[in-house]
């Protein structure tokens, strides 16, 4: 089943007199079960695709399509996920309120799950701790549990290991591609090499476009 279809994207900045095209023609389709690596140098385009897949970005062109079949559709709460490069984590919240706070306005007995994510990922002895009590590496892996909690339908990870030593990074990892496995589609944007032969595919963004593979 095809849970995400883009024909076309094209995505544009405009700085000043300057125009920047981020997006030059994305076609990109990620299926329900799959690992998708989105690779590709810094200022490729990258966080650009992500964020017109979520609704973040409107393209300038191109066409977007959700679901398979039927009409075109958006995504509803817990059904897409994302691990955005700023994490975007409460502050007010301790890590693990943080990773129950989807919870609260869908699954509110999600909360067993919550805590074996916080286990699967190292840090359910920070629990009780704040953002700003925690490592920059330990809120990311608290922003990816967040992400996973109600088994959402896609997620969107943008460099969801940059801030970790290689064994939490697999650990990362090994969560991202079990959410897969249970029939999720994962698109994740990162420089890691790990990550690459974790996927089932991989994808090259160069200059806005993607191209199959890694790159050369
Ligand atoms: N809001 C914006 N306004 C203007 N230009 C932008 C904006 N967002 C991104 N860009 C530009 O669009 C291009 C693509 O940026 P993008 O962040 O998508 O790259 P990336 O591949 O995710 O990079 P990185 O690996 O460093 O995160 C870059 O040239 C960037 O400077």
């Amino acid at each position: 089943m095809t849970t995400v279809t883009a024909t076309g994207l094209v995505k544009r900045f405009h700085r000043g007199a300057e125009t920047v095209t981020a997006l030059d023609g994305v076609d990109l389709e990620v299926h329900a079960g799959e690992l998708v690596a989105l690779v590709g140098p810094s200022g490729s385009g990258k966080s650009t695709l992500l964020a017109v897949l979520c609704g973040w970005e409107t393209p300038d062109a191109g066409t977007l399509r959700i679901g398979s079949g039927g009409a075109p559709r958006g995504l509803g709460w817990g059904e897409l996920a994302l691990v955005p490069q700023a994490l975007g984590l409460v502050p007010d919240l301790s890590l693990a309120d943080n990773v129950l706070l989807p919870t609260r306005l869908a699954a509110p007995d999600a909360s067993v799950r919550a805590g074996e994510l916080l286990a699967a990922v190292g840090i359910a002895h920070l629990a009780d701790r704040y953002p700003h009590q925690a490592s920059l590496g330990e809120q990311q892996r608290a922003a990816v549990a967040r992400a996973l909690v109600l088994g959402p339908t896609l997620v969107l990870a943008d460099e969801p290991t940059a801030h970790q030593d290689r064994g939490h990074a697999d650990d990362l990892l090994d969560a991202l591609a079990d959410t897969a496995r249970g029939g999720s589609a994962v698109l994740l944007a990162t420089h890691d090499e790990v990550a690459w032969s974790r996927a089932d595919r991989v994808l090259s963004m160069r200059d806005g476009r993607l191209h199959p593979g890694a790159p050369a």
